[in-house]
């Protein structure tokens, strides 16, 4: 990894702004291209390891393509490879923490892949009571993105209007995880990300 697992004060203040105002934030450029490359290429290299995404849960639990069309490969938190990577996410953790007083107690989070044609509808991250997920984080893992490869997420903001992120690589999304439906528009090429929840403990 050539990133420093550090993210900058400044970058760590707007992200905590962002939360406790408008709820949700898109940070081009929060990994280096080269770190893109090297997540990228990790991906690539545990393609076998990946499994369908399904909906639901335990018993419930089903692969539906026409709900959600990726597959996903939950990252460890002693994965060797991705020292940075969790390091970087522990420190926004602790921010959080220490600016927002959310409680998070750790992340779960997996790396994404929607081939060609896959999206996933319109959903909340945090459906249910007892869910704990409190902050969902987005990095889009796609060197040499164009806006016409498709692929946007759909956030729907709190006033009726909707915004579109195009996952150019590097691009970094945060949200609160109840507050906002959003949804992955199908794209042109696979679209590769790394998708996580910062949960609190359970009530
Ligand atoms: O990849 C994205 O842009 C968002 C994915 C998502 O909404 C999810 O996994 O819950
Ligand atoms: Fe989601």
């Amino acid at each position: 990894m050539t990133d420093s697992a550090l993210i900058a004060p400044e970058t760590l203040n707007q992200i905590c702004d962002a939360l406790a105002g408008p709820g949700w934030i898109v940070l081009p450029n929060f990994l280096s291209a080269a770190t893109v490359g090297e997540l990228h290429q990790l991906a690539q290299q545990r393609r076998d390891q990946f499994n369908r995404a399904g909906v639901g849960r335990e018993a419930g639990h089903q692969v539906r393509n026409d709900i959600r069309g990726d597959s996903v490969l939950w990252v460890e938190h002693d994965d060797a490879a991705m020292l940075n990577a969790n390091a970087r996410m522990a420190a926004l953790q602790q921010q959080l923490n220490r600016d927002l007083y959310l409680g998070l107690i750790e992340l779960e989070w997996h790396f994404a892949s929607y081939p060609a044609g896959a999206f996933y509808q319109r959903h909340l991250d945090q459906h249910r009571e007892q869910d704990t997920r409190v902050v969902t984080v987005v990095q889009y893992l796609n060197p040499s993105w164009e806006a016409s490869d498709g692929g946007q997420l759909r956030i729907y903001l709190d006033d009726a209007q909707s915004v579109d992120i195009t996952p150019y690589g590097g691009t970094l999304v945060v949200f609160m995880s109840n507050r906002f439906e959003h949804e992955v528009l199908p794209a042109t090429r696979e679209r590769v990300s790394l998708t996580g929840w910062y949960r609190r403990r359970s009530l």
